[in-house]
Protein backbone atom coordinates (compact mmCIF):
# COMPACT_ATOMS: atom_id res chain seq x y z
CA UNK A 1 0.00 0.00 0.00
CA UNK A 2 1.39 3.50 -1.09
CA UNK A 3 2.09 5.64 2.12
CA UNK A 4 0.41 9.15 1.33
CA UNK A 5 1.35 12.54 2.96
CA UNK A 6 -1.89 14.86 2.94
CA UNK A 7 -3.38 13.30 -0.29
CA UNK A 8 0.32 13.10 -1.72
CA UNK A 9 1.17 9.61 -2.75
CA UNK A 10 5.13 8.81 -1.62
CA UNK A 11 7.61 6.40 -3.88
CA UNK A 12 9.67 5.26 -0.93
CA UNK A 13 8.20 5.47 2.93
CA UNK A 14 12.34 6.84 3.71
CA UNK A 15 12.10 10.57 4.03
CA UNK A 16 15.84 12.29 4.13
CA UNK A 17 17.41 15.32 5.06
CA UNK A 18 19.59 17.13 3.02
CA UNK A 19 21.80 19.42 5.72
CA UNK A 20 25.26 18.31 6.69
CA UNK A 21 26.81 16.39 3.09
CA UNK A 22 30.48 16.49 2.67
CA UNK A 23 29.24 17.96 -1.01
CA UNK A 24 26.38 18.53 -3.10
CA UNK A 25 27.69 15.87 -5.41
CA UNK A 26 27.19 13.61 -2.31
CA UNK A 27 24.28 14.33 -1.48
CA UNK A 28 22.62 13.86 -5.24
CA UNK A 29 24.14 10.60 -5.37
CA UNK A 30 23.02 9.62 -1.85
CA UNK A 31 19.08 10.63 -3.23
CA UNK A 32 19.66 8.71 -6.54
CA UNK A 33 20.41 5.80 -4.02
CA UNK A 34 18.00 6.51 -1.23
CA UNK A 35 15.30 7.12 -3.59
CA UNK A 36 12.94 8.97 -1.10
CA UNK A 37 9.31 9.51 -0.76
CA UNK A 38 10.66 13.25 0.60
CA UNK A 39 13.81 15.34 1.06
CA UNK A 40 13.31 17.88 3.82
CA UNK A 41 15.15 21.27 3.41
CA UNK A 42 15.82 23.67 5.80
CA UNK A 43 15.74 27.32 4.95
CA UNK A 44 17.49 28.60 7.55
CA UNK A 45 20.31 26.55 7.11
CA UNK A 46 20.74 25.65 3.54
CA UNK A 47 20.16 28.15 1.59
CA UNK A 48 23.35 29.57 0.27
CA UNK A 49 24.61 33.27 1.28
CA UNK A 50 21.36 33.50 4.16
CA UNK A 51 21.66 35.37 7.27
CA UNK A 52 20.65 33.34 10.25
CA UNK A 53 17.66 36.00 10.59
CA UNK A 54 16.56 36.39 7.13
CA UNK A 55 13.49 37.71 7.45
CA UNK A 56 12.08 37.42 3.75
CA UNK A 57 11.69 34.88 0.42
CA UNK A 58 14.17 37.78 -0.79
CA UNK A 59 16.73 36.78 1.16
CA UNK A 60 16.34 33.26 -0.37
CA UNK A 61 17.49 34.69 -3.56
CA UNK A 62 20.98 33.88 -3.47
CA UNK A 63 20.12 30.01 -3.22
CA UNK A 64 19.13 29.03 -7.07
CA UNK A 65 22.44 27.09 -7.10
CA UNK A 66 21.30 24.79 -4.64
CA UNK A 67 17.60 24.80 -5.65
CA UNK A 68 18.37 23.76 -9.09
CA UNK A 69 20.36 20.94 -7.13
CA UNK A 70 17.05 19.85 -5.65
CA UNK A 71 15.12 20.44 -8.52
CA UNK A 72 16.98 18.02 -10.75
CA UNK A 73 16.47 15.50 -7.69
CA UNK A 74 12.90 14.94 -8.86
CA UNK A 75 12.55 14.17 -5.05
CA UNK A 76 8.83 16.14 -3.83
CA UNK A 77 10.46 18.84 -1.12
CA UNK A 78 9.06 18.59 2.47
CA UNK A 79 10.68 22.52 3.47
CA UNK A 80 11.38 22.61 7.55
CA UNK A 81 11.87 25.00 10.48
CA UNK A 82 14.66 23.37 11.90
CA UNK A 83 16.22 25.49 14.10
CA UNK A 84 13.32 27.91 14.81
CA UNK A 85 13.27 29.06 18.46
CA UNK A 86 9.95 30.92 18.41
CA UNK A 87 6.71 30.03 17.36
CA UNK A 88 6.66 33.73 14.87
CA UNK A 89 10.20 32.47 13.71
CA UNK A 90 8.90 28.90 12.39
CA UNK A 91 5.96 30.72 10.94
CA UNK A 92 7.70 33.10 9.31
CA UNK A 93 10.13 30.20 7.60
CA UNK A 94 6.74 28.21 6.64
CA UNK A 95 5.60 30.82 4.87
CA UNK A 96 9.29 31.04 3.17
CA UNK A 97 8.88 27.30 2.32
CA UNK A 98 5.62 27.57 1.14
CA UNK A 99 6.43 31.10 -1.27
CA UNK A 100 9.49 29.46 -2.55
CA UNK A 101 8.68 25.48 -2.61
CA UNK A 102 5.16 26.32 -3.58
CA UNK A 103 3.71 23.72 -1.00
CA UNK A 104 1.58 23.75 1.34
CA UNK A 105 3.57 21.13 3.53
CA UNK A 106 6.25 21.66 6.33
CA UNK A 107 7.77 20.11 8.47
CA UNK A 108 7.30 22.33 11.63
CA UNK A 109 10.14 22.28 13.98
CA UNK A 110 10.23 24.76 17.40
CA UNK A 111 12.86 23.84 19.53
CA UNK A 112 13.41 24.76 23.16
CA UNK A 113 17.54 25.65 22.87
CA UNK A 114 19.73 25.09 20.37
CA UNK A 115 21.90 22.70 22.43
CA UNK A 116 19.55 19.99 22.95
CA UNK A 117 17.21 20.90 20.11
CA UNK A 118 14.15 19.20 22.19
CA UNK A 119 10.82 20.31 20.88
CA UNK A 120 9.27 23.66 22.26
CA UNK A 121 5.74 21.71 23.12
CA UNK A 122 3.61 24.31 23.79
CA UNK A 123 5.06 26.50 20.87
CA UNK A 124 4.64 23.48 18.85
CA UNK A 125 1.20 23.17 19.65
CA UNK A 126 0.69 26.77 18.72
CA UNK A 127 2.61 26.69 15.59
CA UNK A 128 0.67 23.93 14.48
CA UNK A 129 -2.60 25.71 14.89
CA UNK A 130 -1.86 28.43 13.36
CA UNK A 131 -0.22 27.11 10.61
CA UNK A 132 -3.32 24.30 9.94
CA UNK A 133 -5.45 27.12 10.03
CA UNK A 134 -4.25 28.94 7.56
CA UNK A 135 -4.29 25.61 5.91
CA UNK A 136 -0.73 24.70 5.55
CA UNK A 137 -0.52 20.50 5.76
CA UNK A 138 1.70 20.34 9.21
CA UNK A 139 3.95 17.35 10.14
CA UNK A 140 5.04 17.82 13.76
CA UNK A 141 8.70 16.91 15.33
CA UNK A 142 7.28 16.26 18.18
CA UNK A 143 8.04 13.58 21.45
CA UNK A 144 6.28 10.39 22.02
CA UNK A 145 3.88 12.60 24.64
CA UNK A 146 0.25 11.62 24.11
CA UNK A 147 -1.61 14.03 25.60
CA UNK A 148 0.75 16.45 22.96
CA UNK A 149 -0.07 13.93 20.22
CA UNK A 150 -3.85 14.44 20.83
CA UNK A 151 -3.23 18.46 20.55
CA UNK A 152 -1.47 18.30 17.09
CA UNK A 153 -3.86 15.84 15.93
CA UNK A 154 -6.77 18.27 17.33
CA UNK A 155 -4.62 21.55 15.73
CA UNK A 156 -5.06 19.66 12.52
CA UNK A 157 -2.35 17.16 12.16
CA UNK A 158 -2.82 14.50 10.45
CA UNK A 159 1.14 12.90 10.54
CA UNK A 160 3.41 13.08 13.59
CA UNK A 161 7.19 12.77 13.64
CA UNK A 162 8.15 11.89 16.82
CA UNK A 163 11.96 12.02 17.57
CA UNK A 164 13.84 8.70 18.73
CA UNK A 165 16.71 10.53 20.24
CA UNK A 166 18.49 14.19 20.20
CA UNK A 167 18.51 15.68 16.77
CA UNK A 168 21.95 14.58 15.51
CA UNK A 169 23.71 12.64 17.85
CA UNK A 170 23.40 9.51 16.58
CA UNK A 171 21.78 7.80 19.97
CA UNK A 172 19.33 5.47 18.33
CA UNK A 173 15.75 4.71 19.89
CA UNK A 174 15.84 6.02 23.47
CA UNK A 175 12.42 4.76 24.64
CA UNK A 176 11.19 1.73 22.50
CA UNK A 177 8.49 1.51 24.78
CA UNK A 178 7.45 5.12 24.36
CA UNK A 179 7.85 4.71 20.83
CA UNK A 180 5.45 1.42 20.38
CA UNK A 181 3.02 3.03 22.82
CA UNK A 182 2.18 6.37 20.31
CA UNK A 183 2.30 3.36 18.04
CA UNK A 184 -0.47 1.65 19.46
CA UNK A 185 -2.59 4.87 21.11
CA UNK A 186 -2.89 6.04 17.57
CA UNK A 187 -3.61 3.45 15.16
CA UNK A 188 -4.89 5.52 12.54
CA UNK A 189 -2.50 8.15 12.32
CA UNK A 190 1.02 8.64 9.88
CA UNK A 191 3.98 8.65 12.37
CA UNK A 192 6.99 9.00 10.98
CA UNK A 193 10.02 8.38 13.12
CA UNK A 194 12.47 10.89 13.14
CA UNK A 195 15.92 11.92 14.31
CA UNK A 196 18.49 10.15 16.22
CA UNK A 197 18.83 7.23 13.89
CA UNK A 198 22.69 6.18 13.58
CA UNK A 199 22.47 2.53 11.72
CA UNK A 200 19.60 1.39 9.03
CA UNK A 201 18.47 -1.63 11.82
CA UNK A 202 17.12 1.37 13.58
CA UNK A 203 14.89 2.25 11.10
CA UNK A 204 14.01 -1.46 10.37
CA UNK A 205 12.99 -1.83 14.12
CA UNK A 206 10.58 1.64 14.05
CA UNK A 207 9.48 0.04 10.77
CA UNK A 208 8.67 -3.92 12.43
CA UNK A 209 6.70 -1.67 14.82
CA UNK A 210 4.21 -0.08 12.83
CA UNK A 211 5.77 3.32 12.20
CA UNK A 212 4.60 4.19 8.49
CA UNK A 213 8.07 5.80 7.26
CA UNK A 214 11.62 6.99 8.91
CA UNK A 215 12.99 10.56 8.30
CA UNK A 216 17.30 10.75 8.72
CA UNK A 217 19.90 12.89 8.18
CA UNK A 218 22.42 12.57 10.25
CA UNK A 219 23.53 9.32 9.77
CA UNK A 220 23.74 9.06 5.98
CA UNK A 221 25.14 12.51 5.33
CA UNK A 222 28.09 11.96 8.09
CA UNK A 223 28.38 8.54 7.07
CA UNK A 224 32.04 7.74 5.65
CA UNK A 225 30.37 6.69 2.38
CA UNK A 226 27.04 8.64 2.47
CA UNK A 227 25.09 7.11 -0.35
CA UNK A 228 25.90 3.69 0.87
CA UNK A 229 24.17 4.56 4.17
CA UNK A 230 21.82 6.03 2.08
CA UNK A 231 20.99 3.13 -0.12
CA UNK A 232 21.28 0.72 3.48
CA UNK A 233 18.49 2.74 5.01
CA UNK A 234 16.10 2.64 1.95
CA UNK A 235 16.48 -1.14 2.11
CA UNK A 236 16.09 -1.27 5.89
CA UNK A 237 12.77 0.68 5.60
CA UNK A 238 11.44 -1.87 2.98
CA UNK A 239 12.67 -4.58 5.28
CA UNK A 240 10.74 -3.67 8.36
CA UNK A 241 7.56 -2.42 6.14
CA UNK A 242 7.76 -6.17 4.98
CA UNK A 243 8.41 -7.29 8.75
CA UNK A 244 5.66 -5.99 10.00
CA UNK A 245 3.21 -6.41 7.20
CA UNK A 246 4.17 -10.52 7.14
CA UNK A 247 2.96 -10.34 11.37
CA UNK A 248 5.67 -10.67 13.90
CA UNK A 249 5.34 -13.34 16.12
CA UNK A 250 5.14 -12.65 19.46
CA UNK A 251 8.07 -12.41 21.99
CA UNK A 252 7.88 -14.98 24.93
CA UNK A 253 9.11 -15.79 28.39
CA UNK A 254 9.67 -19.04 28.00
CA UNK A 255 11.28 -21.79 25.28
CA UNK A 256 8.72 -23.24 23.30
CA UNK A 257 9.45 -26.40 20.91
CA UNK A 258 9.84 -25.94 17.91
CA UNK A 259 9.52 -29.35 16.72
CA UNK A 260 5.81 -30.19 15.99
CA UNK A 261 4.38 -33.01 18.04
CA UNK A 262 3.14 -35.76 15.92
CA UNK A 263 0.39 -35.77 14.09
CA UNK A 264 0.27 -31.73 14.38
CA UNK A 265 3.16 -30.82 11.48
CA UNK A 266 0.86 -27.33 10.50
CA UNK A 267 -0.88 -25.70 13.93
CA UNK A 268 -0.25 -25.71 17.23
CA UNK A 269 -3.62 -23.83 18.31
CA UNK A 270 -2.59 -23.97 21.69
CA UNK A 271 -0.40 -20.81 21.79
CA UNK A 272 -1.11 -17.65 20.92
CA UNK A 273 1.38 -16.69 18.41
CA UNK A 274 0.37 -13.20 17.20
CA UNK A 275 -0.86 -9.70 18.60
CA UNK A 276 -4.71 -10.01 17.74
CA UNK A 277 -4.46 -6.53 15.87
CA UNK A 278 -2.98 -7.97 12.19
CA UNK A 279 -0.99 -5.30 10.20
CA UNK A 280 -2.52 -4.30 6.91
CA UNK A 281 -2.36 -5.92 4.22
C1 LIG B 1 16.84 17.56 8.67
C2 LIG B 1 15.90 17.33 9.75
O1 LIG B 1 14.72 17.39 9.58
C3 LIG B 1 16.47 17.03 11.07
O2 LIG B 1 16.19 18.09 11.91
C4 LIG B 1 15.91 15.72 11.50
O3 LIG B 1 15.25 15.78 12.68
C5 LIG B 1 16.85 14.60 11.32
O4 LIG B 1 17.57 14.24 12.45
P1 LIG B 1 18.91 13.37 12.28
O5 LIG B 1 19.90 14.27 11.66
O6 LIG B 1 19.29 12.99 13.70
O7 LIG B 1 18.61 12.18 11.43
Amino acid sequence: MTLHVYGQPCQSRLFLGTARYPSPASLGQAVEEAKPGFITVSLRREAIGMGRKAKSPHAYQGSHGFQGLLKAMGVPVLPNTAGCLSVSEAMTTAHMGRELFQTPLVKLEVIRDETTLQPDLPGLMEAARLLCAEGFHVLPYCTTDLSVADKLMQAGCTILMPGASPIGAGQGIHDPAAMKRLRACFPETILVADAGLRVPSQAAALMEWGYDAILVNTAVARAENPPLMARAFAKAVKAGRMAFKAGPTLEREEAVPSTPMAGRAFTDDTQPWRESAHAPA
